[in-house]
């Protein structure tokens, strides 16, 4: 694993933000699969920036996201189909029938994830998958204690997401209980990995899941044995590792 000492969150999201352009100017047609929450959208506002000069081209790229609130609509802004156009695809030159969010809308979970999983296979799987990572360990929506074998499924959010979550709504109540998520199975298929963790209150769950053992109660300590993963972190996320 390669790791990456950012000074700040500016930082960090500039070194995330060249990662992927490498990947897009490489390999044009690429397919990144993204990742939602605070984390990623300062690597999104740079690779905007980017765009914006002229040193990028999105038309050729194709996106899967990790992860979708299950009931929610396209047009509620929490929805992660909602995030990704906010803070990405309507933003660049991206084309928007090659990009791809669980649909949250489809009440049958086994289609619904049954055709996102075959829809990554149709596209030769993804090239390079962004991360971040959730307080319990969390990757997408794997919550602690999932069988690492899944694909695309669907999950019961925990206590501790609906948590962490509910700053975005307007109470606990009203966050969605239950999630469409690649499974670690998907995840541990892309080629490269790219992880980013900002903030002090990442720093025990970046050294359990990094340097802990591997288990399911840490899903993201499942990364330890993909062989191309890169981590991001600011000073204060990296703390604990010695780094
Ligand atoms: N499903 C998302 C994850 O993909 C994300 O990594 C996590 C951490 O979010 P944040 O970056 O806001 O800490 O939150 C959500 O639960």
């Amino acid at each position: 694993m390669k790791i990456y000492k950012a000074k700040d969150y500016k930082d960090m999201s500039r070194k995330a933000a060249n990662i992927i352009s490498a990947q897009v100017i490489m390999k044009p047609n690429c397919v990144l699969g993204l990742a939602t929450g605070s984390t990623p959208i300062g690597t999104y506002d740079q690779l905007v920036e980017w765009y914006i000069k002229g040193d990028l081209d999105f038309s050729e790229v194709t996106t899967v996201n990790l992860d979708e609130y299950k009931g929610l609509p396209r047009t509620n802004d929490q929805s992660y189909y909602y995030f990704m156009h906010q803070h990405l695809f309507d933003r660049v030159n991206i084309d928007p029938e090659r990009t791809n969010v669980p649909n949250g809308m489809e009440p049958d979970a086994e289609k619904e994830c049954g055709r996102y999983e075959e829809l990554i296979r149709s596209l030769g799987g993804v090239d390079l998958q962004l991360l971040g990572l959730g307080h319990n360990g969390h990757i997408g929506f794997n919550e602690p204690g999932e069988a690492f074998e899944k694909e695309t499924h669907c999950v019961d959010l925990t206590e501790s997401t609906i948590e962490a979550n509910k700053r975005f709504f307007a109470s606990a109540d009203d966050v969605p209980k239950q999630a469409y998520t690649m499974g670690i199975k998907t995840i541990m298929q892309a080629k490269k990995i790219l992880i980013v963790v900002n903030g002090e209150n990442k720093a025990d769950i970046v050294e359990r899941a990094f340097f802990g053992p591997v288990t399911p109660e840490v899903p993201a300590s499942i990364l330890q044995l993909h062989n191309d993963v890169t981590l991001v972190g600011d000073k204060a996320a990296l703390a604990k590792i010695g780094i």
